[in-house]
C-alpha cells in the first residue's frame, strides 16, 4: 500500500518537508486512541525467536531504526509501534544546531539512494533530554552523540563527555558517532589515537555515573564509515581490542559515489554528502564481512547500510550483523519492510 498509494506523493515533494510532514502525521494518527494498536497489529511481529541479548540488553527482535531519523527523540514512542527492535535518535550534539544551508537532502530515485548533507542538525541535548523523560517504555533507546560543529579539536571530547553525561539516564546504549562526512573539521575523528582517547574518556564517565547514580553502566559502540580501507578496518579492530568497546555500527553514509546510475550533471548540482540506501549496500557488508571474520566474530556488530529487502537484511546477518537498522529502506520501501524483515529471519536463521 505504501509504494502504491503513499510513496508517489510524498516523492512529488521536497524530501525534507516531507520528513516532517510525516512526523507530524504519524504523531496525529497516534493520538487516536485505536490506532496505534492497529500499526501494532499490522507491523509487529511478536516471537521470542526474535530475540537477541546483546551487551546486556534483550532486543525484542533484531531490526532498529538508524540515526537521523529521529534526530530530536520526538517520534520514537510513536516509531515504536511500527514494530522495531530498537530505535536509535540522534546524533545529538551539546548546543542545538541549524545544520549545514538548504536545500541538503536529495532523493536518487534510479538509484533507491538519498544524498544528505544535512550536517548534525538537531535541537540539542537539552531538548532531546526533555523529550526522553517522555519515554514510555516500549522499545529499547540508542543515543547517537556527536560534537557541534563549531566545537575546536581540543574540545571535541568535552562534547561527547557533555552529551553522555545528559543522555546517561535516558537511553539504553550509546553510539560515539565518528563518521558523518557532513561536519567540517572531522579530520581528527578518523585518528586511532585521539579515538583511543574519546572511548577512554566516555568508558571512565560511564563507569563514574553508574557508581552514583546506582544504574548500571551503558553499553558503547563506534559508528564507522563504509569507506575505510582494510588497514583501517583493522585499526579498529585493535582499538575494540584494546577497549573492549561494546560493538561496532557499520556504516554512515558513504563518500563513495561510483556506479551511482544518476547522472554526473545532477551530481554536480547535488553537491557535496553522503550517499545512503541501495548504492552503498554492498560497501556496508563488506565492511561487516572483514570486521567478523578478521576479528573471529569477537564483538557485536550492528549492520546497516542499503538494506531495502529481507534479503539484503539476511545478507548482512549472514556477514556477520547480530542486528540490523534501516533508514533509506525505510523511506523506499515504507513500514512493512520491518514486518518483511523480522518474517524472514524467523524462517531463515
Ligand atoms: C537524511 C539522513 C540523515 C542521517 N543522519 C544521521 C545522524 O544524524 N547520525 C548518524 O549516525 N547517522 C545518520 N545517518 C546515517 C544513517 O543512520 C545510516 O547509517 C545510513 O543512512 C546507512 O543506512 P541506510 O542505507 O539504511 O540509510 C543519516 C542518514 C540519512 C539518509
Amino acid at each position: 500500500m505504501y509504494k502504491i498509494f503513499i510513496r508517489p506523493i510524498f516523492f512529488l515533494f521536497d524530501p525534507e518537508k516531507i520528513h516532517y510532514f510525516t512526523f507530524s502525521l504519524i504523531r496525529f494518527l497516534c493520538k487516536i486512541p485505536f490506532i496505534p494498536a492497529i500499526f501494532r497489529s499490522m507491523y509487529q511481529v511478536n516471537d521470542k525467536k526474535l530475540e537477541r541479548t546483546l551487551f546486556g540488553l534483550t532486543f525484542k527482535n533484531p531490526v532498529g531504526l538508524a540515526a537521523g531519523f529521529d534526530k530530536n527523540a520526538v517520534l520514537y514512542n510513536e516509531l515504536a509501534n511500527f514494530g522495531f527492535g530498537f530505535i536509535e535518535i540522534g546524533t545529538v550534539t551539546p548546543k542545538g544546531q541549524v545544520g549545514n544551508p538548504k536545500k541538503r537532502l536529495f532523493r536518487l530515485k534510479d538509484d533507491q539512494g538519498i544524498i544528505n548533507r544535512m550536517g548534525f542538525n538537531n535541537e540539542g541535548l537539552q531538548t532531546a533530554i526533555q523529550q526522553l523523560k517522555k519515554n514510555k517504555g516500549k522499545v529499547i533507546i540508542g543515543g547517537n552523540i556527536g560534537k557541534n560543529t563549531q566545537t575546536s579539536p581540543e574540545n571535541y571530547t568535552a562534547d561527547y563527555l557533555e552529551c553522555f553525561k545528559g543522555l546517561h539516564p535516558h537511553v539504553d546504549y550509546f553510539v560515539l558517532n565518528v563518521s558523518c562526512p557532513n561536519v567540517g573539521s572531522h579530520a581528527k575523528l578518523n585518528d586511532k589515537e585521539y579515538l583511543l582517547e574519546l572511548i577512554f574518556a566516555c568508558q571512565k564517565l560511564n563507569t563514574q555515573l553508574s557508581l552514583t547514580d546506582k544504574i548500571k553502566s551503558k553499553p558503547i559502540l563506534l559508528k564507522i564509515a563504509p569507506d575505510l580501507n582494510n588497514l583501517q578496518l583493522d585499526e579498529i579492530i585493535a582499538l575494540v581490542a584494546e577497549t573492549k568497546i561494546d560493538g561496532v555500527i557499520a556504516s554512515n553514509t558513504s563518500t563513495n559515489r561510483a556506479n551511482l546510475k544518476v547522472s554526473k550533471e545532477r551530481l554536480e548540482e547535488i553537491g557535496n554528502g553522503g550517499v545512503s540506501g541501495q548504492p552503498i549496500k554492498n560497501q556496508s557488508t563488506k565492511v561487516i564481512k572483514y570486521l567478523s571474520e578478521k576479528s573471529n566474530k569477537s564483538f557485536p556488530i550492528i549492520g546497516v547500510g542499503g538494506i531495502h529487502s529481507e534479503n539484503d537484511a539476511l545478507e548482512k546477518i549472514k556477514a556477520g550483523a547480530d542486528l540490523v537498522q534501516i533508514y533509506t529502506g525505510f523511506i523506499y520501501e515504507g513500514p512493512g519492510l520491518v514486518k518483511r524483515i523480522n518474517k524472514a529471519i524467523l524462517e531463515n536463521i
